[in-house]
């Protein structure tokens, strides 16, 4: 189990007319994700995902808040102790290409961490071969096709497989994809989703999946949970069905409606979400950073936070004051 208690990041960012500016990436998100789970952490750029992904994966800090990996807390511990924890945890970057050391063969790729696998494990040095050409035939690659070759010789979704199977060679518990398709060829990303939720099922590792994509993440996310992420923070939570087919926030619902959200919402009345670039700051302090693109914030909305938490009858966690079942106008339509 692998769990996020609060997690804070604020990055400082340098130079521009107005100075350095602090930017909240995350404001105390709450997770959890069991063995074998399907995750999808979907928002607008800017959200804060990938900064999630990078802390999961423990490539970036937090400033807040604690992570907690199967039972230990990451907080307390040094660098150097939190490292064989992160080996659960693999990140499988949006660029498969950049992800590959474009000079060494796909047989180089796997056999150096596969070499350091035998060594923790007491395996015979041979049987790094074997389990090179097993984890290829894994994510549905020839061995003998592909182990010869070098990165600039396969396809996107070749690489992206070859990735994905470098990442089981440390026996992980959870994938995080971080926009794993979005570099891929159309034609080839259905098989590397495909490929995550086989995954899922046969070796019982869990997929977080970050993406802005709602129809990726109800294929990967299926049986599983997604939480919608607005400016850093948590703003509806739930089983995937539940958010895709009947959302309550006004953002998660904009998000069903397009991408980027620019639609009316509902009918009749026609309200529009504010475009992010035209909306206020949204700066922390008291009332919803959603308020400014709202169509349905009131003055509470401005003056008070609301907090991630469950209605009588909903499934779901929202942080809305004014949460509310809205037919979403379907992609397209109402611009
Ligand atoms: N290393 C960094 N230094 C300064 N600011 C950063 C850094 N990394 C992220 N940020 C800022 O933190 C916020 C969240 O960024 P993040 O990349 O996590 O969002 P995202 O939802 O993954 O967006 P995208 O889909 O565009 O990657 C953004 O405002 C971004 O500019």
């Amino acid at each position: 189990m692998i769990t996020g208690n609060g997690i804070t990041r604020t990055f400082k960012q340098r130079g521009g007319v107005l100075g350095s500016r602090e930017v909240p990436a995350l404001r105390g998100v709450d997770f959890a994700i069991g063995r074998g789970g399907a995750v999808s952490f979907i928002g607008e750029s800017g959200c804060g995902k990938t900064t999630l992904g990078r802390i999961l994966a423990g490539l970036e800090t937090y400033d807040s808040g604690d992570l907690v990996i199967n039972g230990t807390s990451m907080s307390g511990l040094s660098h150097r102790r939190r490292q064989p924890y992160f080996r659960a945890i693999q990140l499988i970057h949006q660029d498969p290409y950049s992800a590959l050391n474009p000079t060494r063969t796909i047989h180089q790729t796997l056999a150096a961490p596969l070499a350091l696998r035998a060594g923790q494990t007491g395996r015979p040095r041979s049987w790094t071969d074997e389990r090179a050409e097993e984890l290829l035939a894994l994510v549905g690659l020839d061995p003998g096709y592909v182990l010869p070759r070098y990165p600039h010789q396969l396809s996107g979704g070749m690489r992206q497989r070859v990735v994905i199977a470098r990442a089981l060679t440390v026996d992980p518990e959870m994938l995080v994809a971080d926009e794993a398709v979005s570099m891929i060829d159309v034609s080839m990303r259905l098989g590397i989703l495909a490929l995550l939720k086989d995954l899922r099922e046969r070796l019982g590792v869990s997929v977080l999946f970050i993406t802005h994509d709602i129809a990726t993440a109800r294929y990967i996310g299926e049986g599983g949970e997604v939480y919608v992420l607005y400016r850093g923070q948590v703003v509806e939570q739930g089983p995937t069905e539940t958010i895709i087919a009947d959302p309550v926030h006004p953002y998660t619902q904009s998000l069903l409606s397009a991408i980027p959200v620019l639609h009316g919402l509902e009918r009749p009345g026609a309200e529009r979400v504010v475009p992010v670039e035209a909306a206020g700051g949204g700066q922390a302090g008291a009332g919803c950073l959603f308020a400014d693109r709202c169509p349905f914030s009131t003055e509470r909305c401005r003056s008070e936070t609301p907090v991630l938490g469950r209605d009588g009858d909903t499934v779901q966690r929202h942080a809305c004051f004014h949460p509310r079942r809205r037919s979403v106008i379907p992609l397209g339509v109402g611009a």
